[in-house]
This record gives C-alpha cells, structure tokens and sequence, in this order.
C-alpha cells in the first residue's frame, strides 16, 4: 500500500497528537514514581527504581521519533543517572536525588518549543517516471535493430533523429530510460546539456563503436548508466533497459515489524510505506511464524525490551527454523550501550539501529539492508545467465502453488516450453551466441507474464512456466503470443541474421497433488509439439 503524502502527514499528526495525550497522562506518574524513590523502603528500592529506569528507557525511544526531542534527551539523561546507581548497588545522597528529581520535573513540563518541533522528516517519495523510453540514432540500420528489439519486447519507445527533437521531447515528458547514438555528430555535447537541464540524472545508455578509456569515461562523465559496443547485442542493452525499469517496477521490500509500543510501530510503519516498502506489524510475538510463512518479510525489525519475550529471545526463536536463516534481523532500540548492544547481537540478529532515530534514517538504513537482503537471496535461487529461478527452486514454488491453489480453488497451468533445433544455433554460430538466445527468451518471458507468474530455467534451454489462477485456454492465448513475438525477434551474429522458435506443451494441475506428475504432463505435450513441427504450443491430453 503506498499513501500520498497529505494522507502520510495527516495520519503521522493524528499519531503524534495521541502520543501527546498519552505523554499527559503518563508523565505525572513518572514524576511521582521518581519523587517517592527517596523515601522507598531498602528491601522495595532495587525493584521501584528498575521500573523508573524501565519506564524512562521507553521513554527515551520513544519521544524524539514524535518530536519532542529534548524530552527523549532528558529521559535518556535520567535513565543513565539510575543506571549508574543500579550498578553500583550505592543509595544516592540527598543532593542527588534532588538533582535527579530535578531532571525529572523538567521533562515532565513539556517545553512549547519541544512539541512544536518538527512532526516528521519522512521522506516524500518521487513521482515515479514513465515507463517510456527515448531513442535518439542518426544511423538507420541502428534505429531499426533496436526499435524491433523494443517493439516485440513491448517496451513504449518514441523515436528521434535529431538531439533538438529529443530535446524538445524530454521537456513536455520525462522518459524512463534514454538510449542514445554516441557515434551521431556532437552527441556528447549534445547529452551533457540534455542533462544539466535535468533536476535529477536522465538513466542513458549510449551505444558506440568506440570501446576505448576516454570513449567510456566520457560516457561517465554525461551519465551514462551503460555502454554497448558495436555490432549491438540487443539483449544485453533489452537486459539494460529492463534493469532501469524493474528498479521502479521492483515488487516492494517486505518489513515485519515487532514493537510492544503499537503507536511507535504505527509511526515507523507509515514512514516506511511512504517509503514505497511494504509492512507488517506483529502484535503478538508467538505468532510469529504463522506471520513469517504468510508475509515473507525482507527484513525483520525488532524491538529489544518487550514484556512477553525479549527481542534477542524472538531472534533466536527465528533462528531454530532453516527457512529463515537468510532474512536479517535488526533490532530497533533505545540501548545505545555497545557492550549491551553486542551481547543481543551475540545471541543472534544481525544489526542494530538506535531510537529515536529519524524518519529519512530509518527509511534509508531499513531500505539499505532489505535491498541487500533481496539480492542475496536472488543470487541463492537465480540462474546467473536468465537470473530465472534455478531447477529445484521452481518445483519448490510449483508445490506451493498447488497447495495454495488447493485452498483457494483457482486454476493454475504449467507450461514446459522448449527451444527448436537449439544445437543448431550453438554449431551454426557459437556457444556465446546461443547463450544470448537464452538469455533474449528468458528475458522476453519475464517481459510479457504478470508479476504473479513463475518463470524458470528448467534445464539448458528449457524453461518451466507456473502461471496460478490461469485456465488452460488463457495459458494458451498467453504462450501462443510470446511464441509468435519469439519467432520474429530477429538475431545478428557473424554479420547474418537468423531466427529462432519454441515449443510448448502445457498441463493444468486440476485434480492433482503431485508436481512430477503435472511436469510430466506439460512435458508429454512439448513432445508433442516437437513431433508434430515444432515452433508451436500444445496442451496436455487430459486437459483437452
Ligand atoms: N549455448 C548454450 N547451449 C546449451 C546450454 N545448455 C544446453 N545447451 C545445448 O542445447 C542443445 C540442446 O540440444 P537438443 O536437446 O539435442 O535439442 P535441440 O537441438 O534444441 O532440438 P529440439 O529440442 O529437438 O528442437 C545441446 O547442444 C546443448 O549443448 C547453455 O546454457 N548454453
């Protein structure tokens, strides 16, 4: 869910307004707890002052993330006074004590100037771009070899002779991506001017015959995001085109969020939502894993004092079941002790971010680590040419999504789809070559399926298709176009064009558990398809 900033305001000021309400009923018990200290019976001190210290802790957290600042700064003050006493087991003089009540008094006068602070630095996300793409070529046999490459890759394109034209072009709509003749008369000077006029880096990728330092660092130097050498290989810049949009197509990072105080919880969750990421909050730490199977989450925030469980209790919890040995953990907590900070950490939990912390930080320090917890965990699954999910990990998905599609009742059909007479391109052309064709299908089947479908490389050139809450008629339609888009995607190597083609045999798993069994049946199929041609699709016999 992503909220517009008014509403993010608005809802982060009706937050902050009931953390005021709560801090005018909270604060005169703290003052009195703290005024009764010095009058505590020895046996009850210990206890009555772990609870001030306790209550002074949260405090503390909390209310620098609300705004109040110096409030969060004196709880901290006090908190630490306490401690120091706990410590060293020494029962204040009077001096101190008054001082400390002191401290105390103060931060339960809510200063005017605390509460008319800033309510929220959180960062306002941009206004995502079009998904267009510009492209500016004086050389018309370059134009049309990426123009069919953006064509039957789908991909929305206006095309430009001229830098003025693109120019005038990018004024009245910013582009997604722009890729640019380097070698047309003046382009450099051209793209860096085109640039300086933009508020923020146009993604350009520049294609050029020169594959020299000075060609690539001046490609550097207008920013360029890549460089492709000629004679083009349209998949490696379709794979560059696609890697600037998936930034802003990305499915959104996933954040369980474990804090006993719900309105802190609330305020980091609307921040990192603005943030574009996605968020859960758990309530109630047994429930944990049933959360974790249904959410998935990126990255796991937690809070370190709770009073069912504590945070490095739940980490190590986490830690017993192998299937979520890879989501980081990081606490989010007002300790700002390093030795109490390492000692969580030892038990298990990977980082630490220190409250009260601000909204533009948590959002950057938790984008940060989901990211890097979402490439890890590509690079385990991933095939490294396709970057599809690897062998095992598509029939994993398979068996979830039969499952899933056992409950819920929805088709769901499974492709097993072939490339034709492969060994021939290979011989014909090279290893190099037909790694390259791979890659372009791959590339074209994660272009053309819904963000729901599973894509994987099955074997060499063979690929496995689980699309959930699809019939067998749909699943036809839908492989039958790609078939045809593969077919006229044109291939340039040793200066020859040529084509290649697929077949496809496909199964639905209606009234079967068993995932070998619907490969099997989408497999027959494709042999189906082969015997009788090939470069066609062909759906399992009991499905017809
Ligand atoms: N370039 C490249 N070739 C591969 C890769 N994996 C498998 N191959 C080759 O793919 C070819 C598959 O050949 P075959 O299974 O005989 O089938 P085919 O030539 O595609 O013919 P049909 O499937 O019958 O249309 C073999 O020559 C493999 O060496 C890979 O990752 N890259």
């Amino acid at each position: 869910m992503t909220i517009s900033p008014a509403d993010l305001q608005q809802q982060l000021d009706t937050l902050r307004l009931a953390y005021l309400e709560r801090l005018q009923q909270d604060l005169p018990l703290l003052l009195q707890l703290a005024q009764a200290l010095p009058d505590t019976p020895a046996d009850s001190w210990q206890h009555q002052a772990t609870e001030l210290a306790t209550k002074l802790h949260t405090l503390a957290g909390s209310a620098g993330t609300f705004g109040f600042a110096r409030l969060g700064e004196n709880a901290k003050l006090a908190e630490q006074q306490l401690k120091q006493w706990l410590d060293t087991d020494a029962k204040p003089d009077a001096d101190s004590y008054s001082s400390f009540i002191a401290t105390i008094t103060r931060l339960t006068r809510l200063d005017e100037t605390d509460t008319a602070a800033a309510v929220s630095d959180a960062a306002i996300a941009p206004e995502p771009a079009a998904a267009i793409i510009y492209l500016c070529c004086a050389d018309k046999a370059l134009q049309e070899q990426i123009s069919v490459m953006l064509d039957i890759f789908g991909y929305a394109n206006r095309q430009f002779a001229d830098f003025n034209a693109l120019r005038a072009a990018i004024v009245l709509q910013r582009p997604a991506v722009v890729i640019a003749d380097a070698d047309q008369p003046d382009a450099l000077a051209q793209l860096k001017i085109i640039q300086s006029e933009q508020a923020t880096i146009l993604p350009l990728l520049l294609v050029g015959a020169n594959t020299d330092f000075n060609s690539y660092l001046n490609a550097v130097r207008i920013g360029a995001i890549g460089y492709y050498s000629r004679p083009l290989n349209t998949t490696e810049l379709e794979a560059g085109v696609r890697k600037q949009l998936s930034v802003a197509e990305r499915e959104p990072f996933r954040v369980m969020l474990v804090d006993d105080d719900q309105m802190l919880a609330q305020h980091y969750a609307l921040v990192l939502q603005q943030g574009g990421l996605m968020v859960e909050i758990l309530p109630q730490p047994a429930h944990i894993f049933d959360a974790l199977n249904r959410f998935h989450p990126d990255v796991i925030l937690l809070d370190v004092n709770m009073p069912f469980c504590t945070g490095p209790e739940l980490a190590q919890l986490v830690r017993l079941q192998q299937s979520w040995l890879g989501v980081p953990i990081i606490y989010l907590s007002s300790e700002t002790d390093s030795e109490q900070q390492l000692a969580a950490l030892i038990k298990a939990g990977d980082d630490f971010i220190t409250k009260p912390i601000s909204d533009t930080a948590l959002l950057v320090a938790v984008f940060a680590r989901a990211q890097r917890a979402r490439q890890l965990a590509e690079i385990m699954t991933r095939d490294s040419l396709t970057g599809l999910l690897q062998h095992a990990h598509i029939k994993e998905r398979l068996v979830l999504e039969m499952l899933r599609a056992g409950r819920s009742a929805q088709p769901v059909s499974v492709v097993m789809l072939d490339i034709d007479h492969f060994k021939k391109v290979n011989d014909n052309y090279g290893h190099l070559v037909g790694d390259q064709v791979i890659a372009s299908l791959a590339n074209l089947l994660k272009q053309q399926l819904r963000k729901t479908d599973l894509v994987g490389r099955y074997g060499g050139e063979e690929f496995l298709l689980v699309l959930p809450d699809c019939t067998l008629q749909r699943a036809f339609e839908v492989i039958e176009q790609i078939r045809e888009l593969f077919a006229g995607l044109p291939f340039i190597a040793n200066e020859q064009r040529f084509f290649c083609s697929f077949s496809a045999g496909i199964s639905a798993i209606t009234g079967c558990n068993n995932a070998d069994v619907v490969i099997e049946k989408a497999d027959q199929a494709l042999y189906k398809a082969k015997t009788s041609g090939r470069n066609r699709v062909t759906l399992a016999p009991s499905a017809l």
